[in-house]
């Protein structure tokens, strides 16, 4: 199969009003439209309540916008039925968010093997690739004990193993690193920027400059809205040292104080 030209991800004005709310509350999403290149890694800013999870969940396929269209690598998420996108869920995408869940009966390594046995993967082939994932993660050693007895790092590193277990074609983040310390943070963030060097397409929601620091496009939101960007460019091959990485946080810093958030 050829592969579609063009980016890998694009929204056309997304407009998305939860019913839930007053009627006279201002859009969640309004007019929302952007394009996500192969292997980039994009991170999207703003602050709380201007819509950055209704647009992750409207791009990832999780909830549908009121109008406008989401394609995904050649597929109108935004034309399917809600069957059709959990499909796609299940085989394309990969999902990281700030409070993982998991199944407490099964094991570490079994909550990763999960998705991959649903989407027809050889129970051979998933128990493998799960623990190359597990391994490269630094959890493999974990692999048998129970979710309860495991760490918020170690739970996000099995996360970010599960989300990776049918090889998606992009991987979606909700604040992964918002509910951990600053030491399981930074091994996460420092996990999730060795995905996205070794290819994966990676889109997350952060309040942290510290993660948005290592993405290549900042998109800055309000009030429904993508209001501006910032390009960071990629980091260098082999990571920058310390101080050149707070010299790339405080310009960023600068900057999204400019941009008001
Ligand atoms: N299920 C819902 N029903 C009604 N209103 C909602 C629902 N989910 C979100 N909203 C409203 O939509 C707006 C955007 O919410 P959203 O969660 O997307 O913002 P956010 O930028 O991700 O916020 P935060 O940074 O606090 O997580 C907010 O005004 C919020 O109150």
């Amino acid at each position: 199969m050829t592969r579609p030209s063009g980016p890998l991800l694009t929204a056309r004005a997304l407009r998305k009003h939860y019913r839930s709310g007053s009627s006279a509350a201002s859009p969640a999403l309004d007019d929302v439209s952007l394009a996500i290149e192969r292997g980039e890694f994009v991170t999207i800013m703003g602050p709380s309540g201007c819509g950055k999870t209704t647009l992750l969940n409207c791009l990832s396929g999780l909830d549908a916008p009121d109008s406008g269209t989401v394609v995904l690598d050649g597929s109108a998420l935004t034309a399917l039925t809600e069957r059709e996108r959990s499909e796609i869920r299940l085989r394309r995408i990969g999902f990281v968010f700030q409070h993982p869940t998991f199944l407490p009966s099964l094991s570490l390594l079994d909550n990763i093997v999960l998705p991959g046995v649903l989407a027809a993967m050889p129970r051979r082939d998933a128990l493998a690739r799960a623990h190359r994932l597990a391994s490269v993660t630094g959890i493999d050693e974990l692999a048998d004990r129970s979710v309860s007895q495991l760490s918020g790092g170690q739970l996000q590193r099995a996360a970010i193993c599960r989300a990776l277990i049918n090889d998606p074609v992009i991987l979606f983040g909700d604040e992964p690193t918002g509910a951990l310390n600053q030491a399981a943070a930074a091994e996460v963030l420092a996990l999730l920027s060795e995905t996205h060097r070794a290819g994966a397409t990676l889109v997350l929601v952060t309040h942290d400059v510290r993660v948005a620091a290592r993405s290549e496009r900042v998109l800055v939101m309000r009030d429904g809205s993508v209001v501006s960007e910032q390009r960071l460019g990629a980091l260098p091959e082999g990571a920058l040292g310390p101080s050149e990485m707070n010299e790339r946080e405080e310009r960023l810093s600068g900057w999204l104080l400019g941009a008001g958030v």
